[in-house]
């Protein structure tokens, strides 16, 4: 791409910087751009999780920075800006996203795990173009991303120590300034140094020259060369067509524009076909695309470890794709593609020595480690996926879709589909165990439940959460209660430990016999089963267990009350009904509902994740 001059394009408009970075101010004010600076108060708290790349985190917490502060000075003076930038810098290495170190521990890690390797900077901007009509605010995004490659020399301890007490590491993504002392540390750059810094200056040109000067009709004849920069929104009033000042002479500079020298009939025509253009050349639609190709990475993740490939370079040294083929039975040549697609989503390590494991592997997707997963992704690659795969019968018929798959009709969810054999049985509770223990803790300490000295756990699985509970509260008794054939199961995973001897199982239907008594009962992860008439059927055994002061600790993914927001919550909607008789709800419904069985001062707590607990206390009928 013809660089062009745009920074004076925007010095007629209100341009702000939704940033605290002194040197994203410098990077900026040395360009000659004017703008007001204006720190966004944006959390930077996304669910790195819920993103399929690290720039796709990175540009979407730079939009929001912007959003935030767009419709904050909008709302606050009505004054819109015109222009809005935000931008966010992190640093990833083997998987991981490191931001800014929270203290010195945190630098220390950050460092020492940069040290002698090669790491990326990604740099996420967003463009916010706003304008307001009727009082309203409107707001256009043009976002794109850099990436910087930055290798490290191998840092003793004594330079990481000296280092992290000069107190620069502090505030700067990855623990350390490129352009200061952490110079030191860097053995080489690859990309935009700018980028690393915290602001890609040359990237950030580019894309005005794409919003200001968008391409003619015959440069669109031409083949399309795809780059790194992703077309962009164009908007009608960002071109300043009609604002006569510099705008000629602009485009009379360098190469951009030959058609100025036919005058101002050629000008003219110029415009018009500027304005035919960007008519028919839409957005790229980059999110579309990843969305589209999401089904494959999640199938990738799951044949990975459906064939234990993670078992397999766990604490290990790198292996060959060919080596690990060998050992599952694979083909190298699909092995390779499938090891290049899981080191590219973070999950392996690719070097010349061959492939290892992320930290994420080797914690969640090896099927012996403390947390693994791997129980999960095989209920997901066993089940659920053939579930989804009859997804437009589950909206068509609104409702589950285990008679499909099972072909048969399926009565009792659980006896007739996940419980129908021990291997089945068993794939179920490895997967709920994997689950509960990832979230037990939180779930455990969300609200002080000391003045409790029984619980019953309804529907408990493996016991995963009721360990937990039994750990936070050694005066608590806690009785697990499932189904027969689940309480036999669940002995093979409770380890012995100081909680055993607080840690009870009981058998029965919760549907059908007497839940056992206590004075705290807790429902994590059941009601979004049930249909309402099943919902009210359960809680009114438990209001009917409870003594008035007695309470119920509810666990669920709550919906927002529109239905709008909550994109995890929403999809385990979808999920629920695609596999059981249930949904999810809101915190109003859950609210309803309870008040409805005598249950009051309902608390609500957000967990990490897309869990929410709840916590109400039966009153006097
Ligand atoms: C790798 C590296 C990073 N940084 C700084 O790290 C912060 C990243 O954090 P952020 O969250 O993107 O920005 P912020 O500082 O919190 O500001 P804000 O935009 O308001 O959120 C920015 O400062 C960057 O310059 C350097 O100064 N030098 C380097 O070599």
């Amino acid at each position: 791409m013809v660089l062009c001059p745009v920074i004076g394009k925007l010095l007629h408009k209100r341009v702000v910087l939704a940033s605290a970075s002194p040197r994203r101010q410098e990077i900026l004010s040395n360009a000659g751009l004017r703008f007001e600076v204006v720190p966004s108060k944006f959390k930077e708290k996304l669910d790195k999780a819920s993103f399929a790349t690290p720039y796709g985190y990175a540009m979407e917490t730079a939009k929001q920075k912007a959003l935030e502060v767009a419709s904050r000075m909008h709302q606050k003076d009505l004054r819109t800006p015109d222009m809005v930038i935000g931008a966010d810098t992190i640093v990833t290495v083997g998987g991981l996203i490191l931001e800014k170190p929270v203290d010195k521990q945190d630098a220390y890690r950050m460092l020492s795990r940069l040290s002698g390797k090669e790491h990326s900077v990604f740099t996420g901007v967003a463009i916010v173009h706003c304008s307001s009509k009727d009082r309203q605010l409107h707001t256009r995004v043009s976002e794109f991303y850099e990436e910087t490659t930055v290798k490290f020399s191998e840092l003793s301890e004594e330079l990481l120590w000296e280092y992290i007490h000069s107190g620069e590491p502090m505030d700067k993504a990855g623990g350390y300034g490129i352009q200061a002392l952490g110079g030191m540390l860097v053995e080489s750059v690859h990309g935009d140094f700018l980028n690393v810094v915290g602001f890609p200056l040359n990237h950030f040109c580019k894309q005005l020259v794409e919003l200001y000067y968008p391409p003619r009709p015959e440069d669109l004849r031409q083949p399309v060369q795809h780059d790194s920069i992703p077309a962009v929104d164009t908007f009608e009033d960002l071109s300043d067509v009609d604002g006569g000042g510099s705008e000629p002479a602009q485009r009379e500079t360098g190469s951009c524009d030959e058609k100025a020298e036919a005058g101002v009939a050629g000008q003219a025509t110029a415009e018009a076909e500027c304005h035919r253009t960007r008519a028919t050349l839409p957005p790229f639609p980059t999110r579309l695309l990843e969305l589209l190709d999401g089904f494959k990475l999640s199938k990738a993740l799951l044949t990975a470890c459906k064939l234990k490939v993670f078992d397999w370079l766990k604490d290990e040294a790198p292996q060959k794709a060919a080596d690990i083929a060998s050992k599952v039975d694979a083909s190298a040549c699909g092995m390779e593609r499938l090891l290049d697609v899981c080191a590219a989503m973070g999950l392996l390590e690719k070097t010349e020595q061959g492939y290892s494991n992320t930290e994420t592997a080797n914690l969640y997707l090896a099927s012996d480690s403390e947390y693994s997963l791997h129980g999960f992704m095989l209920q997901n690659n066993d089940i659920i996926w053939n579930l989804f795969t009859h997804l437009e019968f589950a909206i068509r018929e609104g409702r589950n879709q285990h008679h499909r798959v099972l072909g048969k009709k399926v009565d009792d969810l659980f006896q007739d589909a996940y419980y129908r054999s021990p291997e089945t049985q068993l794939r179920f509770m490895q997967a709920m165990h994997g689950v509960a223990k990832l979230t037990a803790r939180q779930v455990a300490t969300a609200f002080d439940l000391s003045r409790f000295s029984s619980a019953c756990d309804v529907g408990g699985c493996t016991g995963a959460l009721a360990r937990e509970l039994a750990r936070e509260y050694p005066g608590l008794q806690v009785t697990v209660f499932d189904l027969p054939d689940v309480v036999e199961l669940a002995v093979h995973f409770q380890p012995a430990g100081p909680q055993a001897a607080q840690i009870h199982f009981a058998a029965g239907d919760f549907f059908r016999d007497p839940l056992p008594s206590a004075e705290l009962y807790v429902l994590c992860r059941i009601l979004h089963d049930w249909s309402d008439d099943k919902v009210h059927k359960l809680l009114s055994k438990v209001a009917e267990s409870c003594k008035p002061g007695a309470g119920l600790l509810l666990v669920e993914t709550l919906l927002d009350e529109k239905k709008r927001e909550a994109q995890g919550s929403l999809i385990q909607s979808l999920n629920m009904l695609v596999q059981t008789e249930g949904r999810e709800r809101s915190r109003g419904e859950y609210q309803c509902l309870l008040e409805l069985h005598g249950f009051h001062q309902v608390q609500v707590v957000h967990l990490e994740g897309v869990l929410d607990a709840m916590l109400a206390t039966r009153v006097a009928p």
